[in-house]
Formats: C-alpha cells, structure tokens, sequence
C-alpha cells in the first residue's frame, strides 16, 4: 500500500505537483495518467526520495522510503533518469544492487533471465538498446522481489512483444497481490493493463477511480444505430433531443438519449433498425474530454 498524503512540489513561482493525496493498494494495477508536464514523474521522484517535496508525504506501508532499511526488496523502482554507468555489463549492475540490498547473488540471473536479457547479461549497458535499457531497468525493479512497484513509463522503446509481456508481468504482480502504481501515456496499454486510475493535471489530483467507472463517469455514452433509412431517422431523432453523427461505416451515433427511447422512435415512424447497440467512449477519448474541461475546453 502507498500513501502520499498532501504531496507538494514548487519551482520558483510554480507549483508543479499540489497537495496530491491519495492511496495506491495492493491487488491491482493502478494506471497513473496526466498530459505532459502534468507532474507524473516529479511525483514519482518524490515518493522514491530523489525529489525532496515541499510539502506533504508519501509512506510505504507506513514507512517512508529513506527509512526502509533495504529498499529494493520493499520498493521495486523504475524511473527514467536511473541510468547504470555505461561502462558496467547488466550483471555487474544487478550484482552490485543486490549486494547493497542483501539479495541473494542468485537472483540476478532470475531476474535477467525473466526480462529476456540472458544473453546479453555479459554486454556493456552503453552498447543496449533503448528496449534493452528498459528491460534492465524492469530486471533492477524486480531484482528484490518487493511488494510494491512503481514504474515510470515502462512501456517506453519496448517492441510490440515487450509491451505485451510486461502487461501480463504486471497483472501477475498485482494478482499476487502486489501493488503497482505505473505511469504511461499510452492510453491503449493505459486501458489493457490497469484496474484502477490516478489521473492529475498540472500537479492536482483529477479523478481516482476504478477503470470503468471512469469512463462511466466522464466518458461518452452513445447508441449507435443502423438502418437502410438514416436520412429518414436523422430528424425524427433530433426532434427528441439526440446529438446525431454519422459514423464513416454509415451507422448513426446517437448522443442523449437511450437505446430504448431510440428504439419506440424508430418504430412511431416505421422505421426497421438492423442495429441497435449501447457504446461507451474509449479511455483516450474520456480523459482528453476531462482534461479538455479542466482547462476550460481548451488543451494545454
Ligand atoms: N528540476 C526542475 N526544475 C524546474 N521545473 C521542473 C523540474 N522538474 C520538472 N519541472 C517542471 O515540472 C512540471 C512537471 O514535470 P514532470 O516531468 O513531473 O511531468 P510529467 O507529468 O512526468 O510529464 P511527461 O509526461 O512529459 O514526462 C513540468 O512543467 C516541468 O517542466
């Protein structure tokens, strides 16, 4: 479980993360969204002590995280800027960490072997891919088999591949009952891989909520309806209020009112439907909407 409690960032007359307080618990993955410069990463740094907060806090069951004793084996982290000297070979790297940690010298080769980076255990990091990178950061996080992981866009440089494989690894952490707090940008993955959302913007908290119900809540729900005779239909719905829009496959979709109110209009006139199906919004649509409101209608 992570609390962060108040957590409050400045930069001279900007105040970049304000008064964010919320709970990440475990048994599920919690998908932490913002647009950029929304505050994600200052956030991130400042729950894992590299960014000192102005004000406010963040424990770790209970502890913050300069306290824990060894803390790779309580807090997995990745971050963007935790970049192993370049000269040093992954082993070396995972080696040194497990040894200030008190981690088992075994756990390396467990821990390269799960990240798919066996083979290049030997190479010099400087000489990696940006995947590989990425997949050496996951093999560090996951180096003291903690708890809690909290991962900075891990999906970045990952190939298709990568990306799905470290969805199902952190569904099968969160399973074991682990918590996950992850960051990404990339809604798709945002929607396959998380149960539960933290969106913020310019530092302040916006929603925390389970997945669905976040699109429940801010989504768009529309009927899409199809018909041989969409030119008829179009009016008679308007006349009751509906927001109509031609989709490119020629269905109709229909904004405010239900399936069951279109379906009594259809029928008044006559009218055959040969589809009549609810529809919620797609994740990417929701929180640009809320993002897009927050800010007046306007995108930053
Ligand atoms: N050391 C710093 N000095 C001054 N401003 C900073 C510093 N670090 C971050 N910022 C500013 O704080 C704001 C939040 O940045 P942050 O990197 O936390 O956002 P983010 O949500 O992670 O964005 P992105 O998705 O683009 O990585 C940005 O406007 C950034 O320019």
């Amino acid at each position: 479980m992570i609390d962060l409690q108040n957590l409050t960032k400045r930069y001279g007359e900007r105040t970049v993360v304000d008064g964010l307080t919320f709970t990440v618990r475990p048994g599920a993955v919690t998908g932490f969204l913002g647009p950029n410069g929304a505050g994600k990463s200052t956030t991130m740094r400042m729950m894992l002590g590299l960014t000192r907060p102005d004000e406010g806090m963040t424990r770790f069951d209970g502890r913050a995280y300069p306290e824990l004793r060894r803390p790779a084996r309580h807090v997995g982290a990745l971050l963007e800027t935790a970049i192993p000297h370049r000269s040093l070979t992954a082993a070396d790297h995972l080696r040194w960490m497990a040894q200030c940690n008190r981690i088992p010298r075994q756990r390396v080769g467990e821990v390269l072997d799960l990240v798919g980076l066996a083979g290049a255990a030997r190479r010099r990091v400087g000489t990696y891919s940006l995947g590989m990178g990425q997949r050496l950061g996951l093999a560090a996080a996951l180096l003291g088999d903690p708890p809690v992981l909290v991962l900075d866009e891990p999906v970045n440089g990952l190939d298709a591949e990568g990306i799905r494989w470290l969805r199902e690894l952190l569904r099968a952490k969160a399973a074991e009952g682990r918590t996950v707090l992850v960051s990404s940008h990339l809604m798709t993955e945002m929607s396959l891989v998380a149960d539960h959302l933290v969106v913020i913007d310019r530092g302040r908290l916006l929603a925390d909520t389970g997945m669905d119900e976040f699109i429940r809540l801010h989504g768009r729900m529309y009927v899409r309806v199809r018909t041989l005779e969409p030119g008829a239909l179009v009016p008679e719905l308007e006349r009751h209020g509906a927001r109509v829009v031609r989709a490119v496959d020629g269905s109709l979709e229909v904004d405010g009112l239900a399936a069951a109110e279109v379906s009594r209009i259809a029928t008044a006139g006559g009218r055959t439907l040969d589809e009549l199906s609810t529809h919620t919004g797609s994740l990417e649509d929701t929180f640009l909407a809320l993002v897009g409101k927050e800010n007046g209608g306007h995108r930053v």
